[in-house]
């Protein structure tokens, strides 16, 4: 009886190791991230007969391709990720996924992903995505990520380009205002990561990564944030000067841009990597909540 029992015990506890494992390569919380930012998309995109099922299809395509873009990158990435304290437990460098597995996993989800976005959105939608995900998983993982310090600032057009995503799969239309919204991603992109790659230097030295503050100094990195910050600021009124959003979305995009501006000079001006991690979490918050907001004001406008 007892035999049986922990027989059963040992099945369940391997299943649910096993799809923890497939769960942690997709980054799930980064995913959940960007599938939030194509949602905002969708609704800022002009009015369309597209029913919310429709809607849902098309953000779980964006989600599942965005995964199996993740799960390449911790694919192949795992030797570097070897090196570095931060990512030394993961899955593939755990041996808890094998690598063909993980391909196998990566490519069935991103197929799928990309027939959901067919089926429910339109093969302009299907394609950007595409390009997305090769985007990330390919030139930036392949290429830029060994070979330049603004690897982060290029590659961070695939991570900005989900708003994007869903506004096209609402009109089939690349139209000039989505684009703004990208712009927003792409300029938060430097100052998210160069907070964490400050914080974690002598882990990407390690690996031999040339992240900005390895190559350039963690004082210039810093300036860098603070330049990036200054632009993040001005982009982010372009929405309410175009008429797209309004006096709430400038309300809280002002607050926050004071917010993240205070806290990229206080780190400028400190040493301990403790304000570079605040920054990091609080660009996370930031833009969660800047999304947000832009979703409430459509709602409330
Ligand atoms: C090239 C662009 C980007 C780079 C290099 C980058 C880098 C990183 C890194 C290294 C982490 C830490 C992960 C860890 O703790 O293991 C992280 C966390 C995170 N990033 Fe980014 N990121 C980028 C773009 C984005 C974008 C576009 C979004 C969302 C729209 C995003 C959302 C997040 C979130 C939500 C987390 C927290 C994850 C967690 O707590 O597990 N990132 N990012
Ligand atoms: C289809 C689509 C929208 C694709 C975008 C996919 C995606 C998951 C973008 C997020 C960017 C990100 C988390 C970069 C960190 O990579 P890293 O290798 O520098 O970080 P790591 O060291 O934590 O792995």
């Amino acid at each position: 009886m007892n035999i049986g029992l922990s027989k059963y015990t040992y099945v369940f506890d391997s299943l649910s190791r096993a799809g923890m494992a497939y769960l942690n390569i997709c980054k799930p919380k980064v995913v959940l991230m960007l599938v939030l930012t194509a949602w905002v998309g969708i609704v800022l995109a002009p009015d369309s007969q597209r029913s919310s099922w429709f809607q849902l299809g098309s953000l779980i395509g964006i989600g599942l391709v965005s995964a199996a873009a993740a799960a390449i990158n911790h694919i192949l990435d795992r030797a570097r990720d070897k090196k570095m304290a931060r990512t030394r437990h993961r899955p593939l460098v755990q041996n808890q996924l094998s690598v063909q597995q993980a391909y196998i996993f990566a490519f069935t989800i991103g197929i799928f992903g990309v027939c959901m976005l067919l089926l429910f959105s339109n093969w302009l939608c299907a394609l950007l995505t595409v390009m997305a995900l090769f985007g990330y998983a390919v030139v930036y993982t392949v290429f830029l990520k060994h070979s330049t310090p603004q690897n982060i600032v290029i590659g961070g057009l695939a991570g900005a380009m989900p708003p994007l995503l869903g506004w096209v799969s609402e009109t089939q239309v690349l139209s000039a205002e989505p684009w703004l919204l990208v712009m927003i991603i792409f300029t938060w992109t430097p100052p998210h990561f160069w907070a964490l790659a400050i914080a974690r230097k002598n882990d990407y030295k390690r690996a031999n990564v040339p992240m900005l503050p390895v190559t350039h100094g963690t004082q210039f990195s810093k300036l860098c944030m603070c330049v990036y910050a200054v632009l993040l600021a001005l982009v982010c009124i372009l929405p309410y000067l175009i008429g797209m959003s309004g006096v709430f979305y400038l309300a809280v995009a002002c607050i926050l841009n004071i917010r993240f501006l205070q806290k990229v000079m206080i780190l400028y001006f400190e040493s301990n990597s403790e304000s570079a991690m605040q920054v990091f979490h609080f660009s996370i918050s930031y833009l969660l909540l800047l999304f947000g907001s832009l979703f409430i004001d459509k709602l409330v406008t």
